[in-house]
């Protein structure tokens, strides 16, 4: 259930590149600036239709160049799945699954359940709540069938009212009072996805992970549904300040998932190397996760893999990528700098060489 094909052009510095990746473990070498992040990069595109880097589009597309286009195979048991996405100069995205045309992105990352870990994956501990909403929500979204239709609904319903909120037409606080019954409804429902997977994470942590290192023992999660009560009296006690400042400021959009290390948020006490650490076991048991609910493999691509990091913490690190059964593709600069991690690991290796945005046999 692994990408077993990949290929790209014009991609980044990439013109046209291709590669049979193991289904366990990639590491991607090569010197700064040689194209190793533009290959994870290409590989997130495929499964989200978006860059982990930027939002302009048009950086993804090498210079002077019109589109940029990776195509991938995904095994799932005896079956093949072609799938290939592009992007031009416009932004238009052209999708392919299975040889047809798509228009739903969605349906990509419901193939390919995709994380990233990159130096600015830290967000999740030092960036707002969007980044820790972001991350329960893609858990979410590939355990729970309904909740990404269900999200879908909420969010059309959020940005009427928001709305409504901004441009007061007459009898706006009517109308608002008449979508809160489907903004409660939707947002309940929400609410009610994200805890049962979070009780579902939370014993899968650790129970498994957990156990990696003493650091985890004192850590806590802490789920902040966006609003605490009765919703629909919430909203219609707010509404007055809602209407003054132009947008709803009660609900699941407003959700938070923090994290606790002995009762002070994680990056008030860890150290760096300890929240690297934390970083690193909360995306892998995701990923576990949904491994063991969908029956899908995971990718997981990880950008810089640390390697100044203390013997215990690598090895701590060692650990936890040995636990994770994603599909592993990591860069680095040189192999033995990622030696002490990828030994301990036991699982097949393949080692690729980027050079100038081309793959060298060595
Ligand atoms: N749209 C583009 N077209 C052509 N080249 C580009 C484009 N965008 C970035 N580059 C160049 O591609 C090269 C590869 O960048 P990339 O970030 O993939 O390198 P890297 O191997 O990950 O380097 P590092 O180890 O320093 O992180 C860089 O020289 C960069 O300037």
């Amino acid at each position: 259930m692994s990408l077993n094909q990949i290929s790209l052009n014009n991609f980044r510095n990439i013109e046209a590149l291709s590669f049979s990746p193991s289904d366990q473990i990639n590491i991607i070498l090569g010197e700064n600036g040689s194209g190793k992040t533009s290959l994870l990069e290409a590989i997130y595109f495929l499964s989200n239709g978006r860059s982990f880097r930027t939002n302009k589009h048009k950086l993804m597309i090498r210079h002077e160049q019109t589109k940029c286009v990776v195509h991938g195979k995904k095994q799932l048991h005896s079956l093949s799945i072609p799938i290939g996405i592009s992007k031009d100069l416009q932004g238009e995205t052209q999708l392919r699954i299975q040889g047809q045309s798509s228009r739903k992105i969605a349906e990509l990352a419901q193939i390919l359940p995709t994380q990233v870990i990159t130096p600015e994956s830290y967000e999740l501990f030092f960036g707002g709540p969007k980044e820790r909403r972001k991350f329960l929500d893609l858990g979410v979204f590939h355990v729970e069938h309904q909740f990404y239709s269900v999200w879908k609904d909420f969010n059309k319903v959020l940005k009427q009212r928001n709305a409504l909120l901004k441009s007061k037409p007459v009898q706006y606080q009517l109308q608002i009072r008449t979508w809160d019954r489907e903004f409660v409804r939707l947002a309940e429902q929400i609410n009610m996805f994200r805890k049962a997977y979070i009780s579902r994470f939370e014993r899968h942590f650790f129970d498994k992970i957990g156990v990696i290192s003493p650091i985890f023992k004192g850590l806590e999660m802490r789920y902040d549904a966006g609003w605490k009560g009765d919703l629909a009296e919430l909203l219609n006690a707010q509404l007055e300040r809602d209407s003054k400042l132009g947008y709803t400021t009660k609900g699941p959009h407003k959700a938070d998932f923090n994290f606790y290390a002995n009762g002070h948020g994680v990056e008030n006490i860890l150290s760096r190397g300890q929240l690297k650490l934390t970083l690193y076991a909360l995306k892998i048991a995701q990923n576990n996760l949904i491994e063991a609910e969908t029956e899908k493999q995971s990718i997981l691509l990880i950008d810089d893999l640390p390697s100044e990091l203390s013997q215990d913490t690598m090895l701590s690190i060692a650990h936890l990528l040995a636990e994770c059964q994603s599909q592993l593709f990591i860069t680095a600069i040189n192999s033995e700098s990622i030696q002490a991690i990828v030994e301990p690991m036991k699982r097949n290796v393949e080692m690729f060489h980027v050079e100038h945005g081309r793959l060298i046999t060595k």
